[in-house]
């Protein structure tokens, strides 16, 4: 800064070979230089700006703060390390020199920083004269100092020296019309001070303050502004406030070169479709890089800013990585998992036993996951992978425990049918030739066959590692199948063994001599002795027959079989219902069927319908005369009940009882009406005798014929009716 003309232009061409607009010699003296100007020093390092500032008229004014060369004058102290201040040689010492005024609005404006720091001032005497710059100097920095202590001052920096606030520093050129070979070689030795003049102990004032290049431009036009505005200028504020634009610029551009980076885009787009390789590494790389560049770039900004941002940024990048990262894992996941299933397989396959396969499978890709997601880590963001690493255990427990239980299920069905072919079939064979020692062999088969199944199973669940309980439950359910099949099989024969029994008697025994040859009847033989030997031995098939004998124990069912069936018949002819029958008193089909025909309902519920019937029972009880429509109503269905044979047909199931009921039930009723007529014509012709086969039948059978007809034919198997019984054997 300087007075109007005073050849700052072509001092700062010379100085530092920029290019600003010089006055023409030739066109007088006026003002060249409007505003202010900057350029790049050329060849100083490190990049050197310099400004050109419009000059001062050299008028002491009361102007206010707004007048533009109050504003240029702060803007170029905030701004600047080195401000340089052209003066006349001739003005040192003088009460009117030009730039009196200038350094008082330099001290002045100084004071408005909010927090000023050292700024070297340079005064450049032009047109030096004789007087040597030593005998110069002391005289200017006396002027200088009447100048700062004439100007007022805040309380706070009332006494505060000169020195606080600026380096003075004095140099003197030979003037550049006159001299301008010295001057110019003054000037190149001026140059050379402004080579590394931030470095320690350089030109430069201190650093306080100061914004890095990147941010110079943004700063510079904020402090303008602010000025603009009157307002002071807070320069620690400040730089708060370009780190925080500026972090916030390079953070963002950093994200934004980051999503249109190829090497990102192509990742992502690779981990949609599969597992790439080499995931973490490549995007460990790509997000370095981002937030290594973001580093060069807002390293010289305020700290506390730099890094608030940087974490932002972090922050940005990783969640827009995270999808990829989730995916990748997915895939090492699902991969794993895969693996898993096939080594698990193969290792079955090759016959390692279940549980050891199961455990060392399971281990090996656990590993393999660790493995394979330590190489998708994100270094920047430690993210958690122990949630995909659970799920993968218990996708790979459930896999386990489902093929563990095809496999049980798988072996304890081969062994039930291994033991279905080796029971089934001899079983058959054995009853088939029924004999004494038929349930013996049967016996032994089964223990026999049911032991080296259950120990053949035994030795197979022993790799499965299974808690004794169930083992054994799994072997007693193999015993219970085992019993099961030989039930079954001769549950199976006994239906058939009517026929087999008719076999036994007749074509065998009763058609057959003792020697199998057929026999010819010639009427010596003891038909009543063969015919005994034939029934006994088809007792004796069906003795066999008749129980599961699983266990040794004794039984009687043969003896009792013959007692009742064979010596029963040969001795007594006449069989009454009073006689002790083994077979109706045994506990076999009989005692289900008279359960069966338990109708009474339960003691509780007689109970309850008495009590809450009782005002029904009373109104009964009150009018006798529905007490005999009850009656009357009450044997018609007796009647009908014990005329349809109703528990009878129900024994066979509901759906045949009740279509053998429709097809009685009208032919019945009729037959009821047609008899109560023929009891009606009765005493009209006064003849009972006229008809005595009809009385004689309804005497001894009490309703109809037809009653006693389909009794019979029900047979000993009816119901557990005592006369239905002994009608039926008298019939028979
Ligand atoms: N006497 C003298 N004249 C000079 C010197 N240096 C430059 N001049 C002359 O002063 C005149 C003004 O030069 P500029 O460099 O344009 O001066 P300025 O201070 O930049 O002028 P403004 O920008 O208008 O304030 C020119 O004619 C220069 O030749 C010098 O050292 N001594």
């Amino acid at each position: 800064m300087g007075p109007q003309s005073s050849g700052k232009s072509t001092l700062l061409n010379h100085l530092f070979n920029t290019n600003f607009r010089e006055m023409d010699a030739f066109k007088g003296r006026s003002q060249t230089t409007k505003g202010i100007w900057m350029a790049r020093c050329a060849g100083i390092e490190p990049c050197t700006l310099v400004m050109d500032l419009e000059g001062t008229d050299g008028r002491e004014r009361g102007e206010d703060d707004t007048a533009f060369e109050k504003q240029s004058a702060l803007f170029a102290l905030a701004v600047s390390d080195i401000v340089l201040i052209n003066m006349w040689c001739h003005d040192i010492g003088r009460e009117q020199a030009a730039n009196k005024p200038l350094l008082k609005t330099v001290f002045q404006v100084m004071m408005r920083l909010f927090s000023p720091r050292k700024t070297t001032l340079m005064f450049v005497i032009r047109d030096k004269t004789r007087t040597p710059l030593e005998n110069l100097e002391p005289v200017l920095r006396e002027d200088i100092q009447k100048i700062w202590d004439s100007v007022p001052k805040p309380e706070a920096h009332k006494e505060t020296p000169l020195s606080e606030f600026f380096n003075v520093e004095v140099v003197a050129l030979s003037s550049y019309e006159e001299k301008e070979e010295h001057f110019i070689e003054q000037v190149a030795n001026l140059r050379q001070r402004f080579f590394h003049s931030i470095a320690p102990g350089g030109l430069a004032g201190d650093r306080r303050g100061v914004v890095p290049a990147s941010g110079f431009s943004f700063s510079a036009h904020e402090i303008w502004k602010v000025i603009k505005e009157n307002k002071d200028l807070d320069l620690p504020a400040h730089k708060v406030m370009v780190a925080t634009v500026r972090c916030e610029e390079i953070a963002n551009e950093k994200y934004s070169n980051f999503v249109a980076n190829e090497r990102w885009t192509d990742l992502e787009e690779a981990v949609q479709s599969g597992p790439v390789s080499g995931f973490g590494k490549r995007l460990n790389s790509i997000l370095e890089s981002s937030m290594s560049g973001y580093d060069d770039e807002a390293v010289y900004f305020d700290e506390g800013v730099r890094t608030a941002k940087r974490k932002q940024l972090e922050e940005k990048l990783l969640q827009l990585v995270q999808p990829a990262f989730q995916s990748m894992l997915g895939h090492i996941r699902s991969g794993t998992l895969d693996k898993f299933k096939d080594a698990f397989d193969k290792s079955l396959s090759g016959g390692e036993a279940f549980s050891s396969a199961a455990h060392h499978c399971s281990t090996t890709c656990m590993a393999m996951f660790d493995e394979g997601s330590a190489d998708v880590t994100v270094e920047i963001a430690n993210w958690d992978t122990s949630k995909v690493r659970d799920k993968l255990q218990r996708d790979i427990d459930a896999h386990i425990a489902s093929v563990r239980a095809a496999k049980l299920s798988e072996l304890t069905s081969s062994f039930e049918s291994k033991l279905n072919e080796a029971l089934s079939g001899p079983v058959e064979a054995l009853l088939d030739g029924a004999s004494s020692e038929t349930w013996p062999a049967i016996r032994k088969l089964h223990q026999c066959e049911t032991e080296s199944a259950v120990s053949g199973l035994s030795d197979a669940l022993s790799g499965f590692e299974m808690d004794e309980e169930t083992k054994q439950k799994m072997l007693a359910s193999l015993e219970n199948y085992a019993r099961g099949v030989v039930e079954a099989k001769a549950k199976e024969e006994a239906g058939r063994v009517l026929i087999r029994m008719k076999e036994r008697w007749f074509t065998m025994l009763f058609s057959h001599d003792s020697d199998s040859m057929p026999r010819v009847w010639t009427g010596k033989e003891d038909i009543r002795a063969i015919t005994k030997t034939a029934r006994s031995a088809s007792l004796k098939l069906l003795s066999v027959m008749a129980a599961l004998r699983l266990e040794e124990e004794v039984d009687n069912i043969e003896k009792t079989l013959s007692a009742a069936l064979v010596d029963a018949t040969s001795t007594t002819t006449d069989k009454s219902i009073t006689k002790f029958d083994p077979l109706a008193s045994s506990t076999w089909e009989q005692e289900a069927n008279k359960r069966n025909n338990n109708w009474l309902p339960p003691p509780w519920a007689i109970a309850a319908l008495l009590i809450l019937g009782f005002n029904e029972f009373m109104t009964l009880l009150r009018n006798p005369l529905y007490l005999i429509i009850i009656f009357v109503g009450y044997l018609l269905v007796k009647a009908l009940w014990v005329q349809l044979d109703i528990s009878g047909e129900f024994r066979h199931g509901a759906l045949p009882g009740l279509l053998s009921l429709s097809t009685k039930f009208v032919p019945t009723i009729m037959n009821l009406i047609k008899k109560l007529a023929e009891e009606g014509q009765a005493p009209a012709t006064n003849d009972s005798h006229q008809n005595p086969a009809l009385a004689s039948k309804s005497n001894r059978n009490g309703v109809s014929t037809s009653d006693s007809s389909s009794s019979a034919s029900s047979g000993v198997t009816s119901s557990g009716n005592e006369t239905e019984y002994s009608s039926a054997s008298k019939d028979e």
